[in-house]
């Protein structure tokens, strides 16, 4: 079925849409439609005979690809085996996968999150004399990563960890293995050094679109551009109101950039809004206007001034919790919204236990995203490192983790000695085990040679077993019980059988998403390496079931591009948004608080609650907290105050709160 563009979208969107030569720069408010505009233009594209091979979308999150590659699929009606709508990184992978091999890697390299990356320079550090346990690590893995992108440059303050970089490097490379950054940089390298594989890549992707554009990377917009510098047909959808990730190195100088690197853009300017009803959206606008740094921009509704923006200020943050759960309760029973069409924000994720303690005690169901996610958990990382070594055996940061996992008897001496084996061979961890197997002047003891021995031929017939690429998961399966897993963790839970329980529950559930995944017929190439790469590359917001219905508590980041039909904003105070941290820097972080304050506003459809608690517990202690300056920044007339006056005028002895759960009709707890 044809897809009626001018019927589906405005006129400005409809431009947009349909220009799919040359580059296009769209720079809008929030809810102005960037988002839909792009897939209507995917779906355009390839009802006009572009081959899917030829366009490639990058967005934010995983989430956004895949709601992205559903909205085409369901407009087009076509399968999608050869679309790229992904993540920059999950692109990086694609490319490394393919290509890696020009740079001196291996294909079946291993994807290194941010847990393997500080144990990796714990590793590191041991292997040039210094003391890992004296690192934080943590940091270290920060300053990596700005030296990596080029964020940051060796200075005399962190020139101290210059060895220790060259030593992580150079292990990394031993390993066969890369990280997060060089899932951008190695292809910028790739594509750099060998212009004939840019070219390849270039004749490959003739369209480029990238979505959330003011929250890309330097690194990202130089990947993006040597792709589209010669084809020059580039989409690029964002908005510098909603930058929020200065501090990671996003950039919306990248738009500027932009401009001048594709001077003949046509730019395009969404202002028509649908989203939020008149009051939201008014709030939005001015509040965002006290921005200096800004293009300048202002949004419009079709849609009725709807219902004032409610501003709340409880006594603490328990009372603030319990608000917000008993108004959701109430809201859903009383209005017919559903679970799902509630968002609620808070700043940090530190703030949301109290509101799900709450949610807890009301029997509402809710998700949580930003929390740790499912593949992070430890027992669900084991059976991945597992996997890791089978696919890559020179992985020595997972055959590390696993070579006592569950417990051999392999000590730290014998390990050490094992290092320094493999260290002046130039093997890894993983060849220098399979050596001493044989070996008639092995460096360790009978006992821990022949624990090495069973290892290696344990890896040897479970890797033959994992390659074939079949019945993956039941491999697994099996090999999860012939490690006797569940002895081990009974051991390490002492004896607590309740939470052994519960972590090989969840590995029972990894290992049924993985034969779902296995099983899946749109799933082209199950091997073990697309399975790696795949859940590599999984965020907390990706693994939770969709489509349920559930209350949806994040953090403002995470709601991203996302929408709610109402929306509460907890913990609008001084310290918590703006940020402490804001405070004190330098002056464009309250700017860039702004925006995250604007950025959580406009998530709103149709009602917008803020609060604003009077004190809080922080770390055991209360303190006074006071309401954020950025309140007063909202015309009067939008909002309706429950003022903590209220109490005092009235003279009465009931609670400011209670009077509100009364008018709203929100029965006492008993
Ligand atoms: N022309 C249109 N007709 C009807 N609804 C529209 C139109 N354009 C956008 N919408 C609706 O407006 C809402 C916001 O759209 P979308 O999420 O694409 O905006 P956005 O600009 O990407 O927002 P954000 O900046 O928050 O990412 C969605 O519910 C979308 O379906
Ligand atoms: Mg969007």
């Amino acid at each position: 079925m044809a897809i009626d563009l001018a019927k589906e979208l405005n006129k400005e969107q409809f431009i947009a849409a349909s220009t799919i030569d040359g580059p296009l720069l769209i720079i809008a408010g929030a809810g102005s439609g960037k988002t839909r505009m792009i897939t209507f233009r995917i779906a355009h594209m390839l009802e006009e005979g572009i081959p899917q091979s030829s366009i490639l979308a990058l967005t934010f999150t995983n989430k956004a690809a895949r709601e992205m590659s559903d909205r085409i699929r369901s407009l087009t009606g076509k399968r999608l085996s050869n679309l790229t709508v992904s993540t920059f990184h999950a692109f990086g992978v694609k490319v490394l996968r393919k290509s890696i091999e020009y740079l001196d890697y291996k294909s079946n390299f291993s994807i290194y999150d941010q847990v393997d990356k500080t144990a990796l320079i714990k590793e590191s550090a041991r292997g040039i004399g210094m003391i890992p346990e004296d690192l934080d690590t943590w940091e270290i893995a920060n300053l990596f990563s700005s030296v990596k992108t080029g964020r940051e440059k060796w200075n005399r303050e962190n020139k101290l960890y210059k060895p220790l970089f060259e030593e992580y490097l150079a292990n990394l490379h031993a390993y066969n293995a890369v990280d997060f950054d060089d899932l951008i940089m190695l292809p910028i390298r790739l594509f750099e050094e060998f212009p004939e594989v840019l070219d390849a890549y270039r004749r490959r992707y003739r369209y480029i679109m990238v979505d959330e554009f003011q929250d890309t990377s330097l690194a990202q917009y130089h990947l993006m551009k040597l792709l589209a510098k010669k084809e020059r047909n580039i989409c690029v959808v964002g908005d510098d109101d909603q930058s929020i990730y200065s501090w990671r190195g996003a950039n919306y100088q990248n738009i500027v950039n932009f401009e001048k690197d594709f001077p003949e853009l046509l730019e395009i300017k969404l202002e028509q809004n649908y989203r939020s009803t008149g009051n939201i959206l008014a709030a939005a606008n001015q509040v965002i206007a006290n921005n200096k740094n800004r293009k300048s921009k202002e949004l419009w509704t079709g849609l009725d001034n709807g219902r004032s923006i409610e501003i709340f200020y409880p006594d603490d943050d328990l009372k603030e919790a319990e608000f917000i759960a008993q108004l959701i309760a109430t809201l859903s029973m009383r209005e017919g919204y559903k679970y799902h069409d509630f968002g609620v924000l808070v700043r940090t994720n530190s703030l949301a236990a109290t509101i799900e303690n709450a949610f807890l005690a009301e029997n509402i169901p809710y998700k949580v995203s930003g929390g740790q996610s499912f593949f992070q958990r430890k027992e669900i990382k084991d059976i991945i490192a597992y996997l890791r070594v089978l696919s890559n055996p020179d992985d020595d940061v997972n055959f590390l983790r696993i070579i006592n996992t569950p417990r051999r008897g392999i000590g730290r001496v014998s390990l050490e000695k094992l290092r320094e084996l493999a260290d002046e061979k130039e093997w890894s961890l993983y060849s220098a085990a399979s050596a001493i197997r044989y070996a008639e002047d092995a460096p360790v003891s009978d006992k821990v040679k022949a624990a090495l021995g069973e290892f290696v031929t344990f890896i040897e017939y479970y890797r033959e077993q994992i390659l074939t690429g079949k019945k993956m998961a039941d491999t697994t399966r099996s090999l999860v019980d012939k490690v006797d897993y569940w002895g081990y963790l009974i051991m390490e839970n002492q004896k607590n059988e309740r939470a052994a329980r519960w972590k090989y529950k969840n590995i029972g559930i990894f290992l049924d998403l993985f034969e779902r995944w296995e099983k899946d017929p749109d799933n082209d190439d199950p091997n073990i390496y697309n399975y790696l790469n795949r859940i590599t590359l999984i965020t907390r917001d990706d693994d939770q079931e969709e489509n349920n219905d559930m209350v949806n508590l994040m953090t403002v980041h995470a709601s991203k591009g996302l929408e709610f039909e109402i929306v509460f904003l907890a913990g609008v105070e001084d310290t918590i948004m703006p940020h402490a941290r804001s405070l004190e820097e330098d002056p464009d972080n309250i700017e860039e608080e702004r925006r995250l304050f604007y950025v959580a506003i406009t998530r709103a459809k149709q009602k917008l609650y803020l609060t604003s608690c009077k004190t809080r517990r922080v770390s055991r202690e209360v303190i006074d907290s006071s309401p954020s300056r950025f309140l007063e920044e909202i015309p009067d007339h939008l909002i309706e105050y429950h003022q903590p006056e209220e109490e005092v005028e009235s003279g009465e002895a009931m609670d400011y709160f209670e009077k509100i759960r009364a008018k709203l009709g929100i029965p006492d707890k008993v």
